[in-house]
């Protein structure tokens, strides 16, 4: 199954479609093309027709990606996945080491060996790479899709700082393992990814993708605006005051707030919760990679 979104990054899926299905076809595949045509169209296709496929192949961005992998998690049979990305950030793509280039990207899939892959589960629904709240996260989602088709990654980073004066601070109670944590904070992710937003970046030799863990990050409030700044700087140089920041690994997560909290999924809006159970479902995924 060839699932492609044609609205999705600079729209490379559509403008490339005959070569790959040449492609695929030249390397004995058997392709069936489904353009989604809306938003969470990918859910429904894979979820109702997965089982009659042996591979999925997925062209688009981390929200199309989503959208196949929560089709794959709510049927039962084991079929393999494979990514091109054609999005704007690709942030799962970049962890995975799959190239951004579309040929390279499918020829690795044709040639690719079986790699079992962490997902997540917030609540009832699943993502690939990151949950988050807070300052930054409505960003992907917010830029309109025309401006991300013409200008790409920049357009993240300028419709952030429109964002800038709109941090909030939240009281949050976190359960965890044997530890309970309450305190305020501005920001959170867990994430299963090396790669946070496009340019935040965690330690690869670090960061596991099938260990059954996800990391924690967590920015905690603070009255002065140059301090969030700061934090922010220390990020970005990987070296951050661990007074301010909280990180650690867990397979298990229970965020409750006293108000509802916006929730983002691999970059797109997932609505407002007061509490949510994050759960690492280990290796359910088989993405078909050559490195
Ligand atoms: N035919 C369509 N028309 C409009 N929107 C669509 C269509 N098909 C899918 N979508 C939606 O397009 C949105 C954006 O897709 P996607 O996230 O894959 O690309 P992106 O935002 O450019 O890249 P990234 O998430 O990597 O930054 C998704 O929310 C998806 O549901």
């Amino acid at each position: 199954m060839l699932i492609f979104n044609p609205k999705a990054g600079k729209m490379q899926a559509k403008n490339n479609l005959f070569t790959l299905i040449d492609l695929f076809t030249k390397n004995n595949y058997e392709i069936t093309t489904f353009p989604t045509q809306y938003s969470r169209h990918a859910v429904t296709i894979v979820k109702e027709k997965a089982s009659h496929f042996d591979i999925i192949i997925c062209c688009g961005g981390d929200g199309t990606l989503n959208e196949v992998v929560s089709g794959l998690m709510q049927q039962p049979s084991k079929v393999l996945l494979g990514y091109i990305p054609t999005g704007t950030t690709n942030d799962l793509a970049t962890s995975l080491n799959i190239s951004k280039d579309i040929y390279e990207a499918a020829n690795d899939i044709i040639n690719g060996k079986a790699y079992l892959y962490d997902i997540g589960s917030l609540n009832d629904k699943f993502f690939t790479y990151i949950a988050a709240f807070g300052a930054f996260t409505k960003v992907p989602y917010t830029t309109p899709q025309k401006f991300k088709n013409a200008v790409g990654r920049l357009s993240y980073f300028l419709e952030g700082v429109k964002h800038l004066t709109e941090i909030k601070s939240y009281h949050l109670k976190i359960e965890c393992d044997d530890q309970v944590i309450e305190d305020d904070f501005v920001f959170g992710s867990i994430t299963n990814s090396t790669s946070i937003a496009g340019f935040l970046k965690l330690n690869s030799d670090d960061v596991i993708l099938n260990d059954g863990l996800f990391e924690v990050l967590l920015i905690k409030s603070s009255n002065n605006p140059i301090d969030l700044t700061n934090i922010v700087m220390g990020l970005l140089k990987q070296n951050y005051d661990k007074k301010k920041v909280l990180f650690f690994r867990t397979g298990n997560i229970k965020i409750t707030s006293l108000v509802e909290i916006p929730w983002c999924l691999d970059g797109e809006n997932s609505g407002e919760k007061k509490q949510v159970q994050i759960t690492n479902i280990t290796k359910s995924i088989t993405f078909m990679l050559n490195k």
